[in-house]
């Protein structure tokens, strides 16, 4: 597991591009076979994926956690971006297709990863938090019906936004939120632009109670987002390739404009739950 500290926007107004990147951008999460996990000390987040390709993948506590178990003390949540897979909980297996994910609850012993075929592998993204007590574990579907250990989101949290014209026409789909999947302080979900848009989170906000992890992808490997971060009159760019996650702190806008349109999973760990509760910045503040 890699380890981060966090960082003061009084510092980060002076980094250069390679410290920046040092500091925020998450690189070569999805490799073959492999677990990856990053620890960032910004409200103990854990951004990771696992790619199952020939393997099933045990997911372990690592040195740093010094727990008996990854979810001994944490919750986490899971968004596959790949192939259909699927998702051993304490023996209870799960079968997480493309654009499906997960919430796994606190004390759950053993997380097994799988891919169904490895030609077409699944990929798991997962965010973890600190956690205080145990909430349901589903499975999480954008559509179907109802089941058993399955949510379906419902159709308030698929929130459609901005407009062409303005470059930012795209969809919000809400998987982890209080009154859908219940957790601790885990929220997660997953933003689509149209063909021709490019911008989100543009108007941009802060939110000093939640901090938040951007994974950007559904990129050709020449495309970028040029991701904005810093305080809203001290804003910086990281250039994002397909894949790659950024870690957003509290005191931080979190915005992008893409080489063409995208898509990204957000991920928000702190204070509240209250995905509204942001502080718009205005346009003719940003500097
Ligand atoms: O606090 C909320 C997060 O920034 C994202 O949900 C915003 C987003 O996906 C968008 O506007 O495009
Ligand atoms: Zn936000």
């Amino acid at each position: 597991m890699e380890l981060r500290t966090a960082s003061s926007p009084r510092d980060v107004k002076h980094y250069t591009t390679e410290r920046l990147r040092e500091e925020f951008l998450i690189q070569g999460l999805f490799t073959a076979d492999e677990i990856k996990l990053v620890y960032s000390h910004i409200d103990r987040i854990i951004t990771g994926a696992a790619t199952p390709v020939n393997e099933k993948l045990v997911l372990t506590a690592g040195e740093e956690l010094r727990a008996e178990y990854f979810l001994q003390r944490r919750e986490m949540g899971v968004i596959n971006i790949g192939g259909p897979g699927k998702i051993n909980v304490d023996g209870k297996v799960y079968a997480v297709g493309a654009r499906e994910g997960m919430y796994i609850g606190m004390g759950k012993r053993e997380v097994v990863f799988e891919s169904d075929d490895s030609a077409d592998p699944a990929k798991f993204y997962i965010n973890s938090a600190p956690a205080h007590r145990t909430c349901p574990t589903v499975l999480i579907k954008r559509e179907g019906v109802p089941e058993e250990g399955t949510v379906i989101i419902k159709d308030e949290n698929k929130v459609e936004l901005g407009c062409l014209e303005e470059s930012n026409h795209r969809t919000i789909c809400k998987y982890i939120l209080p009154g859908q999947v219940e957790s601790c302080q885990l929220e997660m979900g997953m933003t689509s632009l149209e063909p021709g848009s490019v911008w989100n989170t543009m108007p941009c906000h802060t939110h000093d109670r939640r901090m938040e992890v951007y994974l950007y992808f559904d990129m050709p490997q020449d495309a970028f987002v040029m991701h904005y971060m810093g305080e809203p009159n001290e804003t910086r760019h990281i250039v994002i390739r397909n894949e790659e996650a950024v870690i957003s702190p509290s005191w931080s806008i979190h915005s992008g404009s893409g080489s063409r349109n995208y898509t990204f999973i957000w991920g928000m760990v702190g204070e509240n739950q209250d995905f509204d509760d942001m502080d718009a910045v205005a346009m003719k503040d940003l500097m």
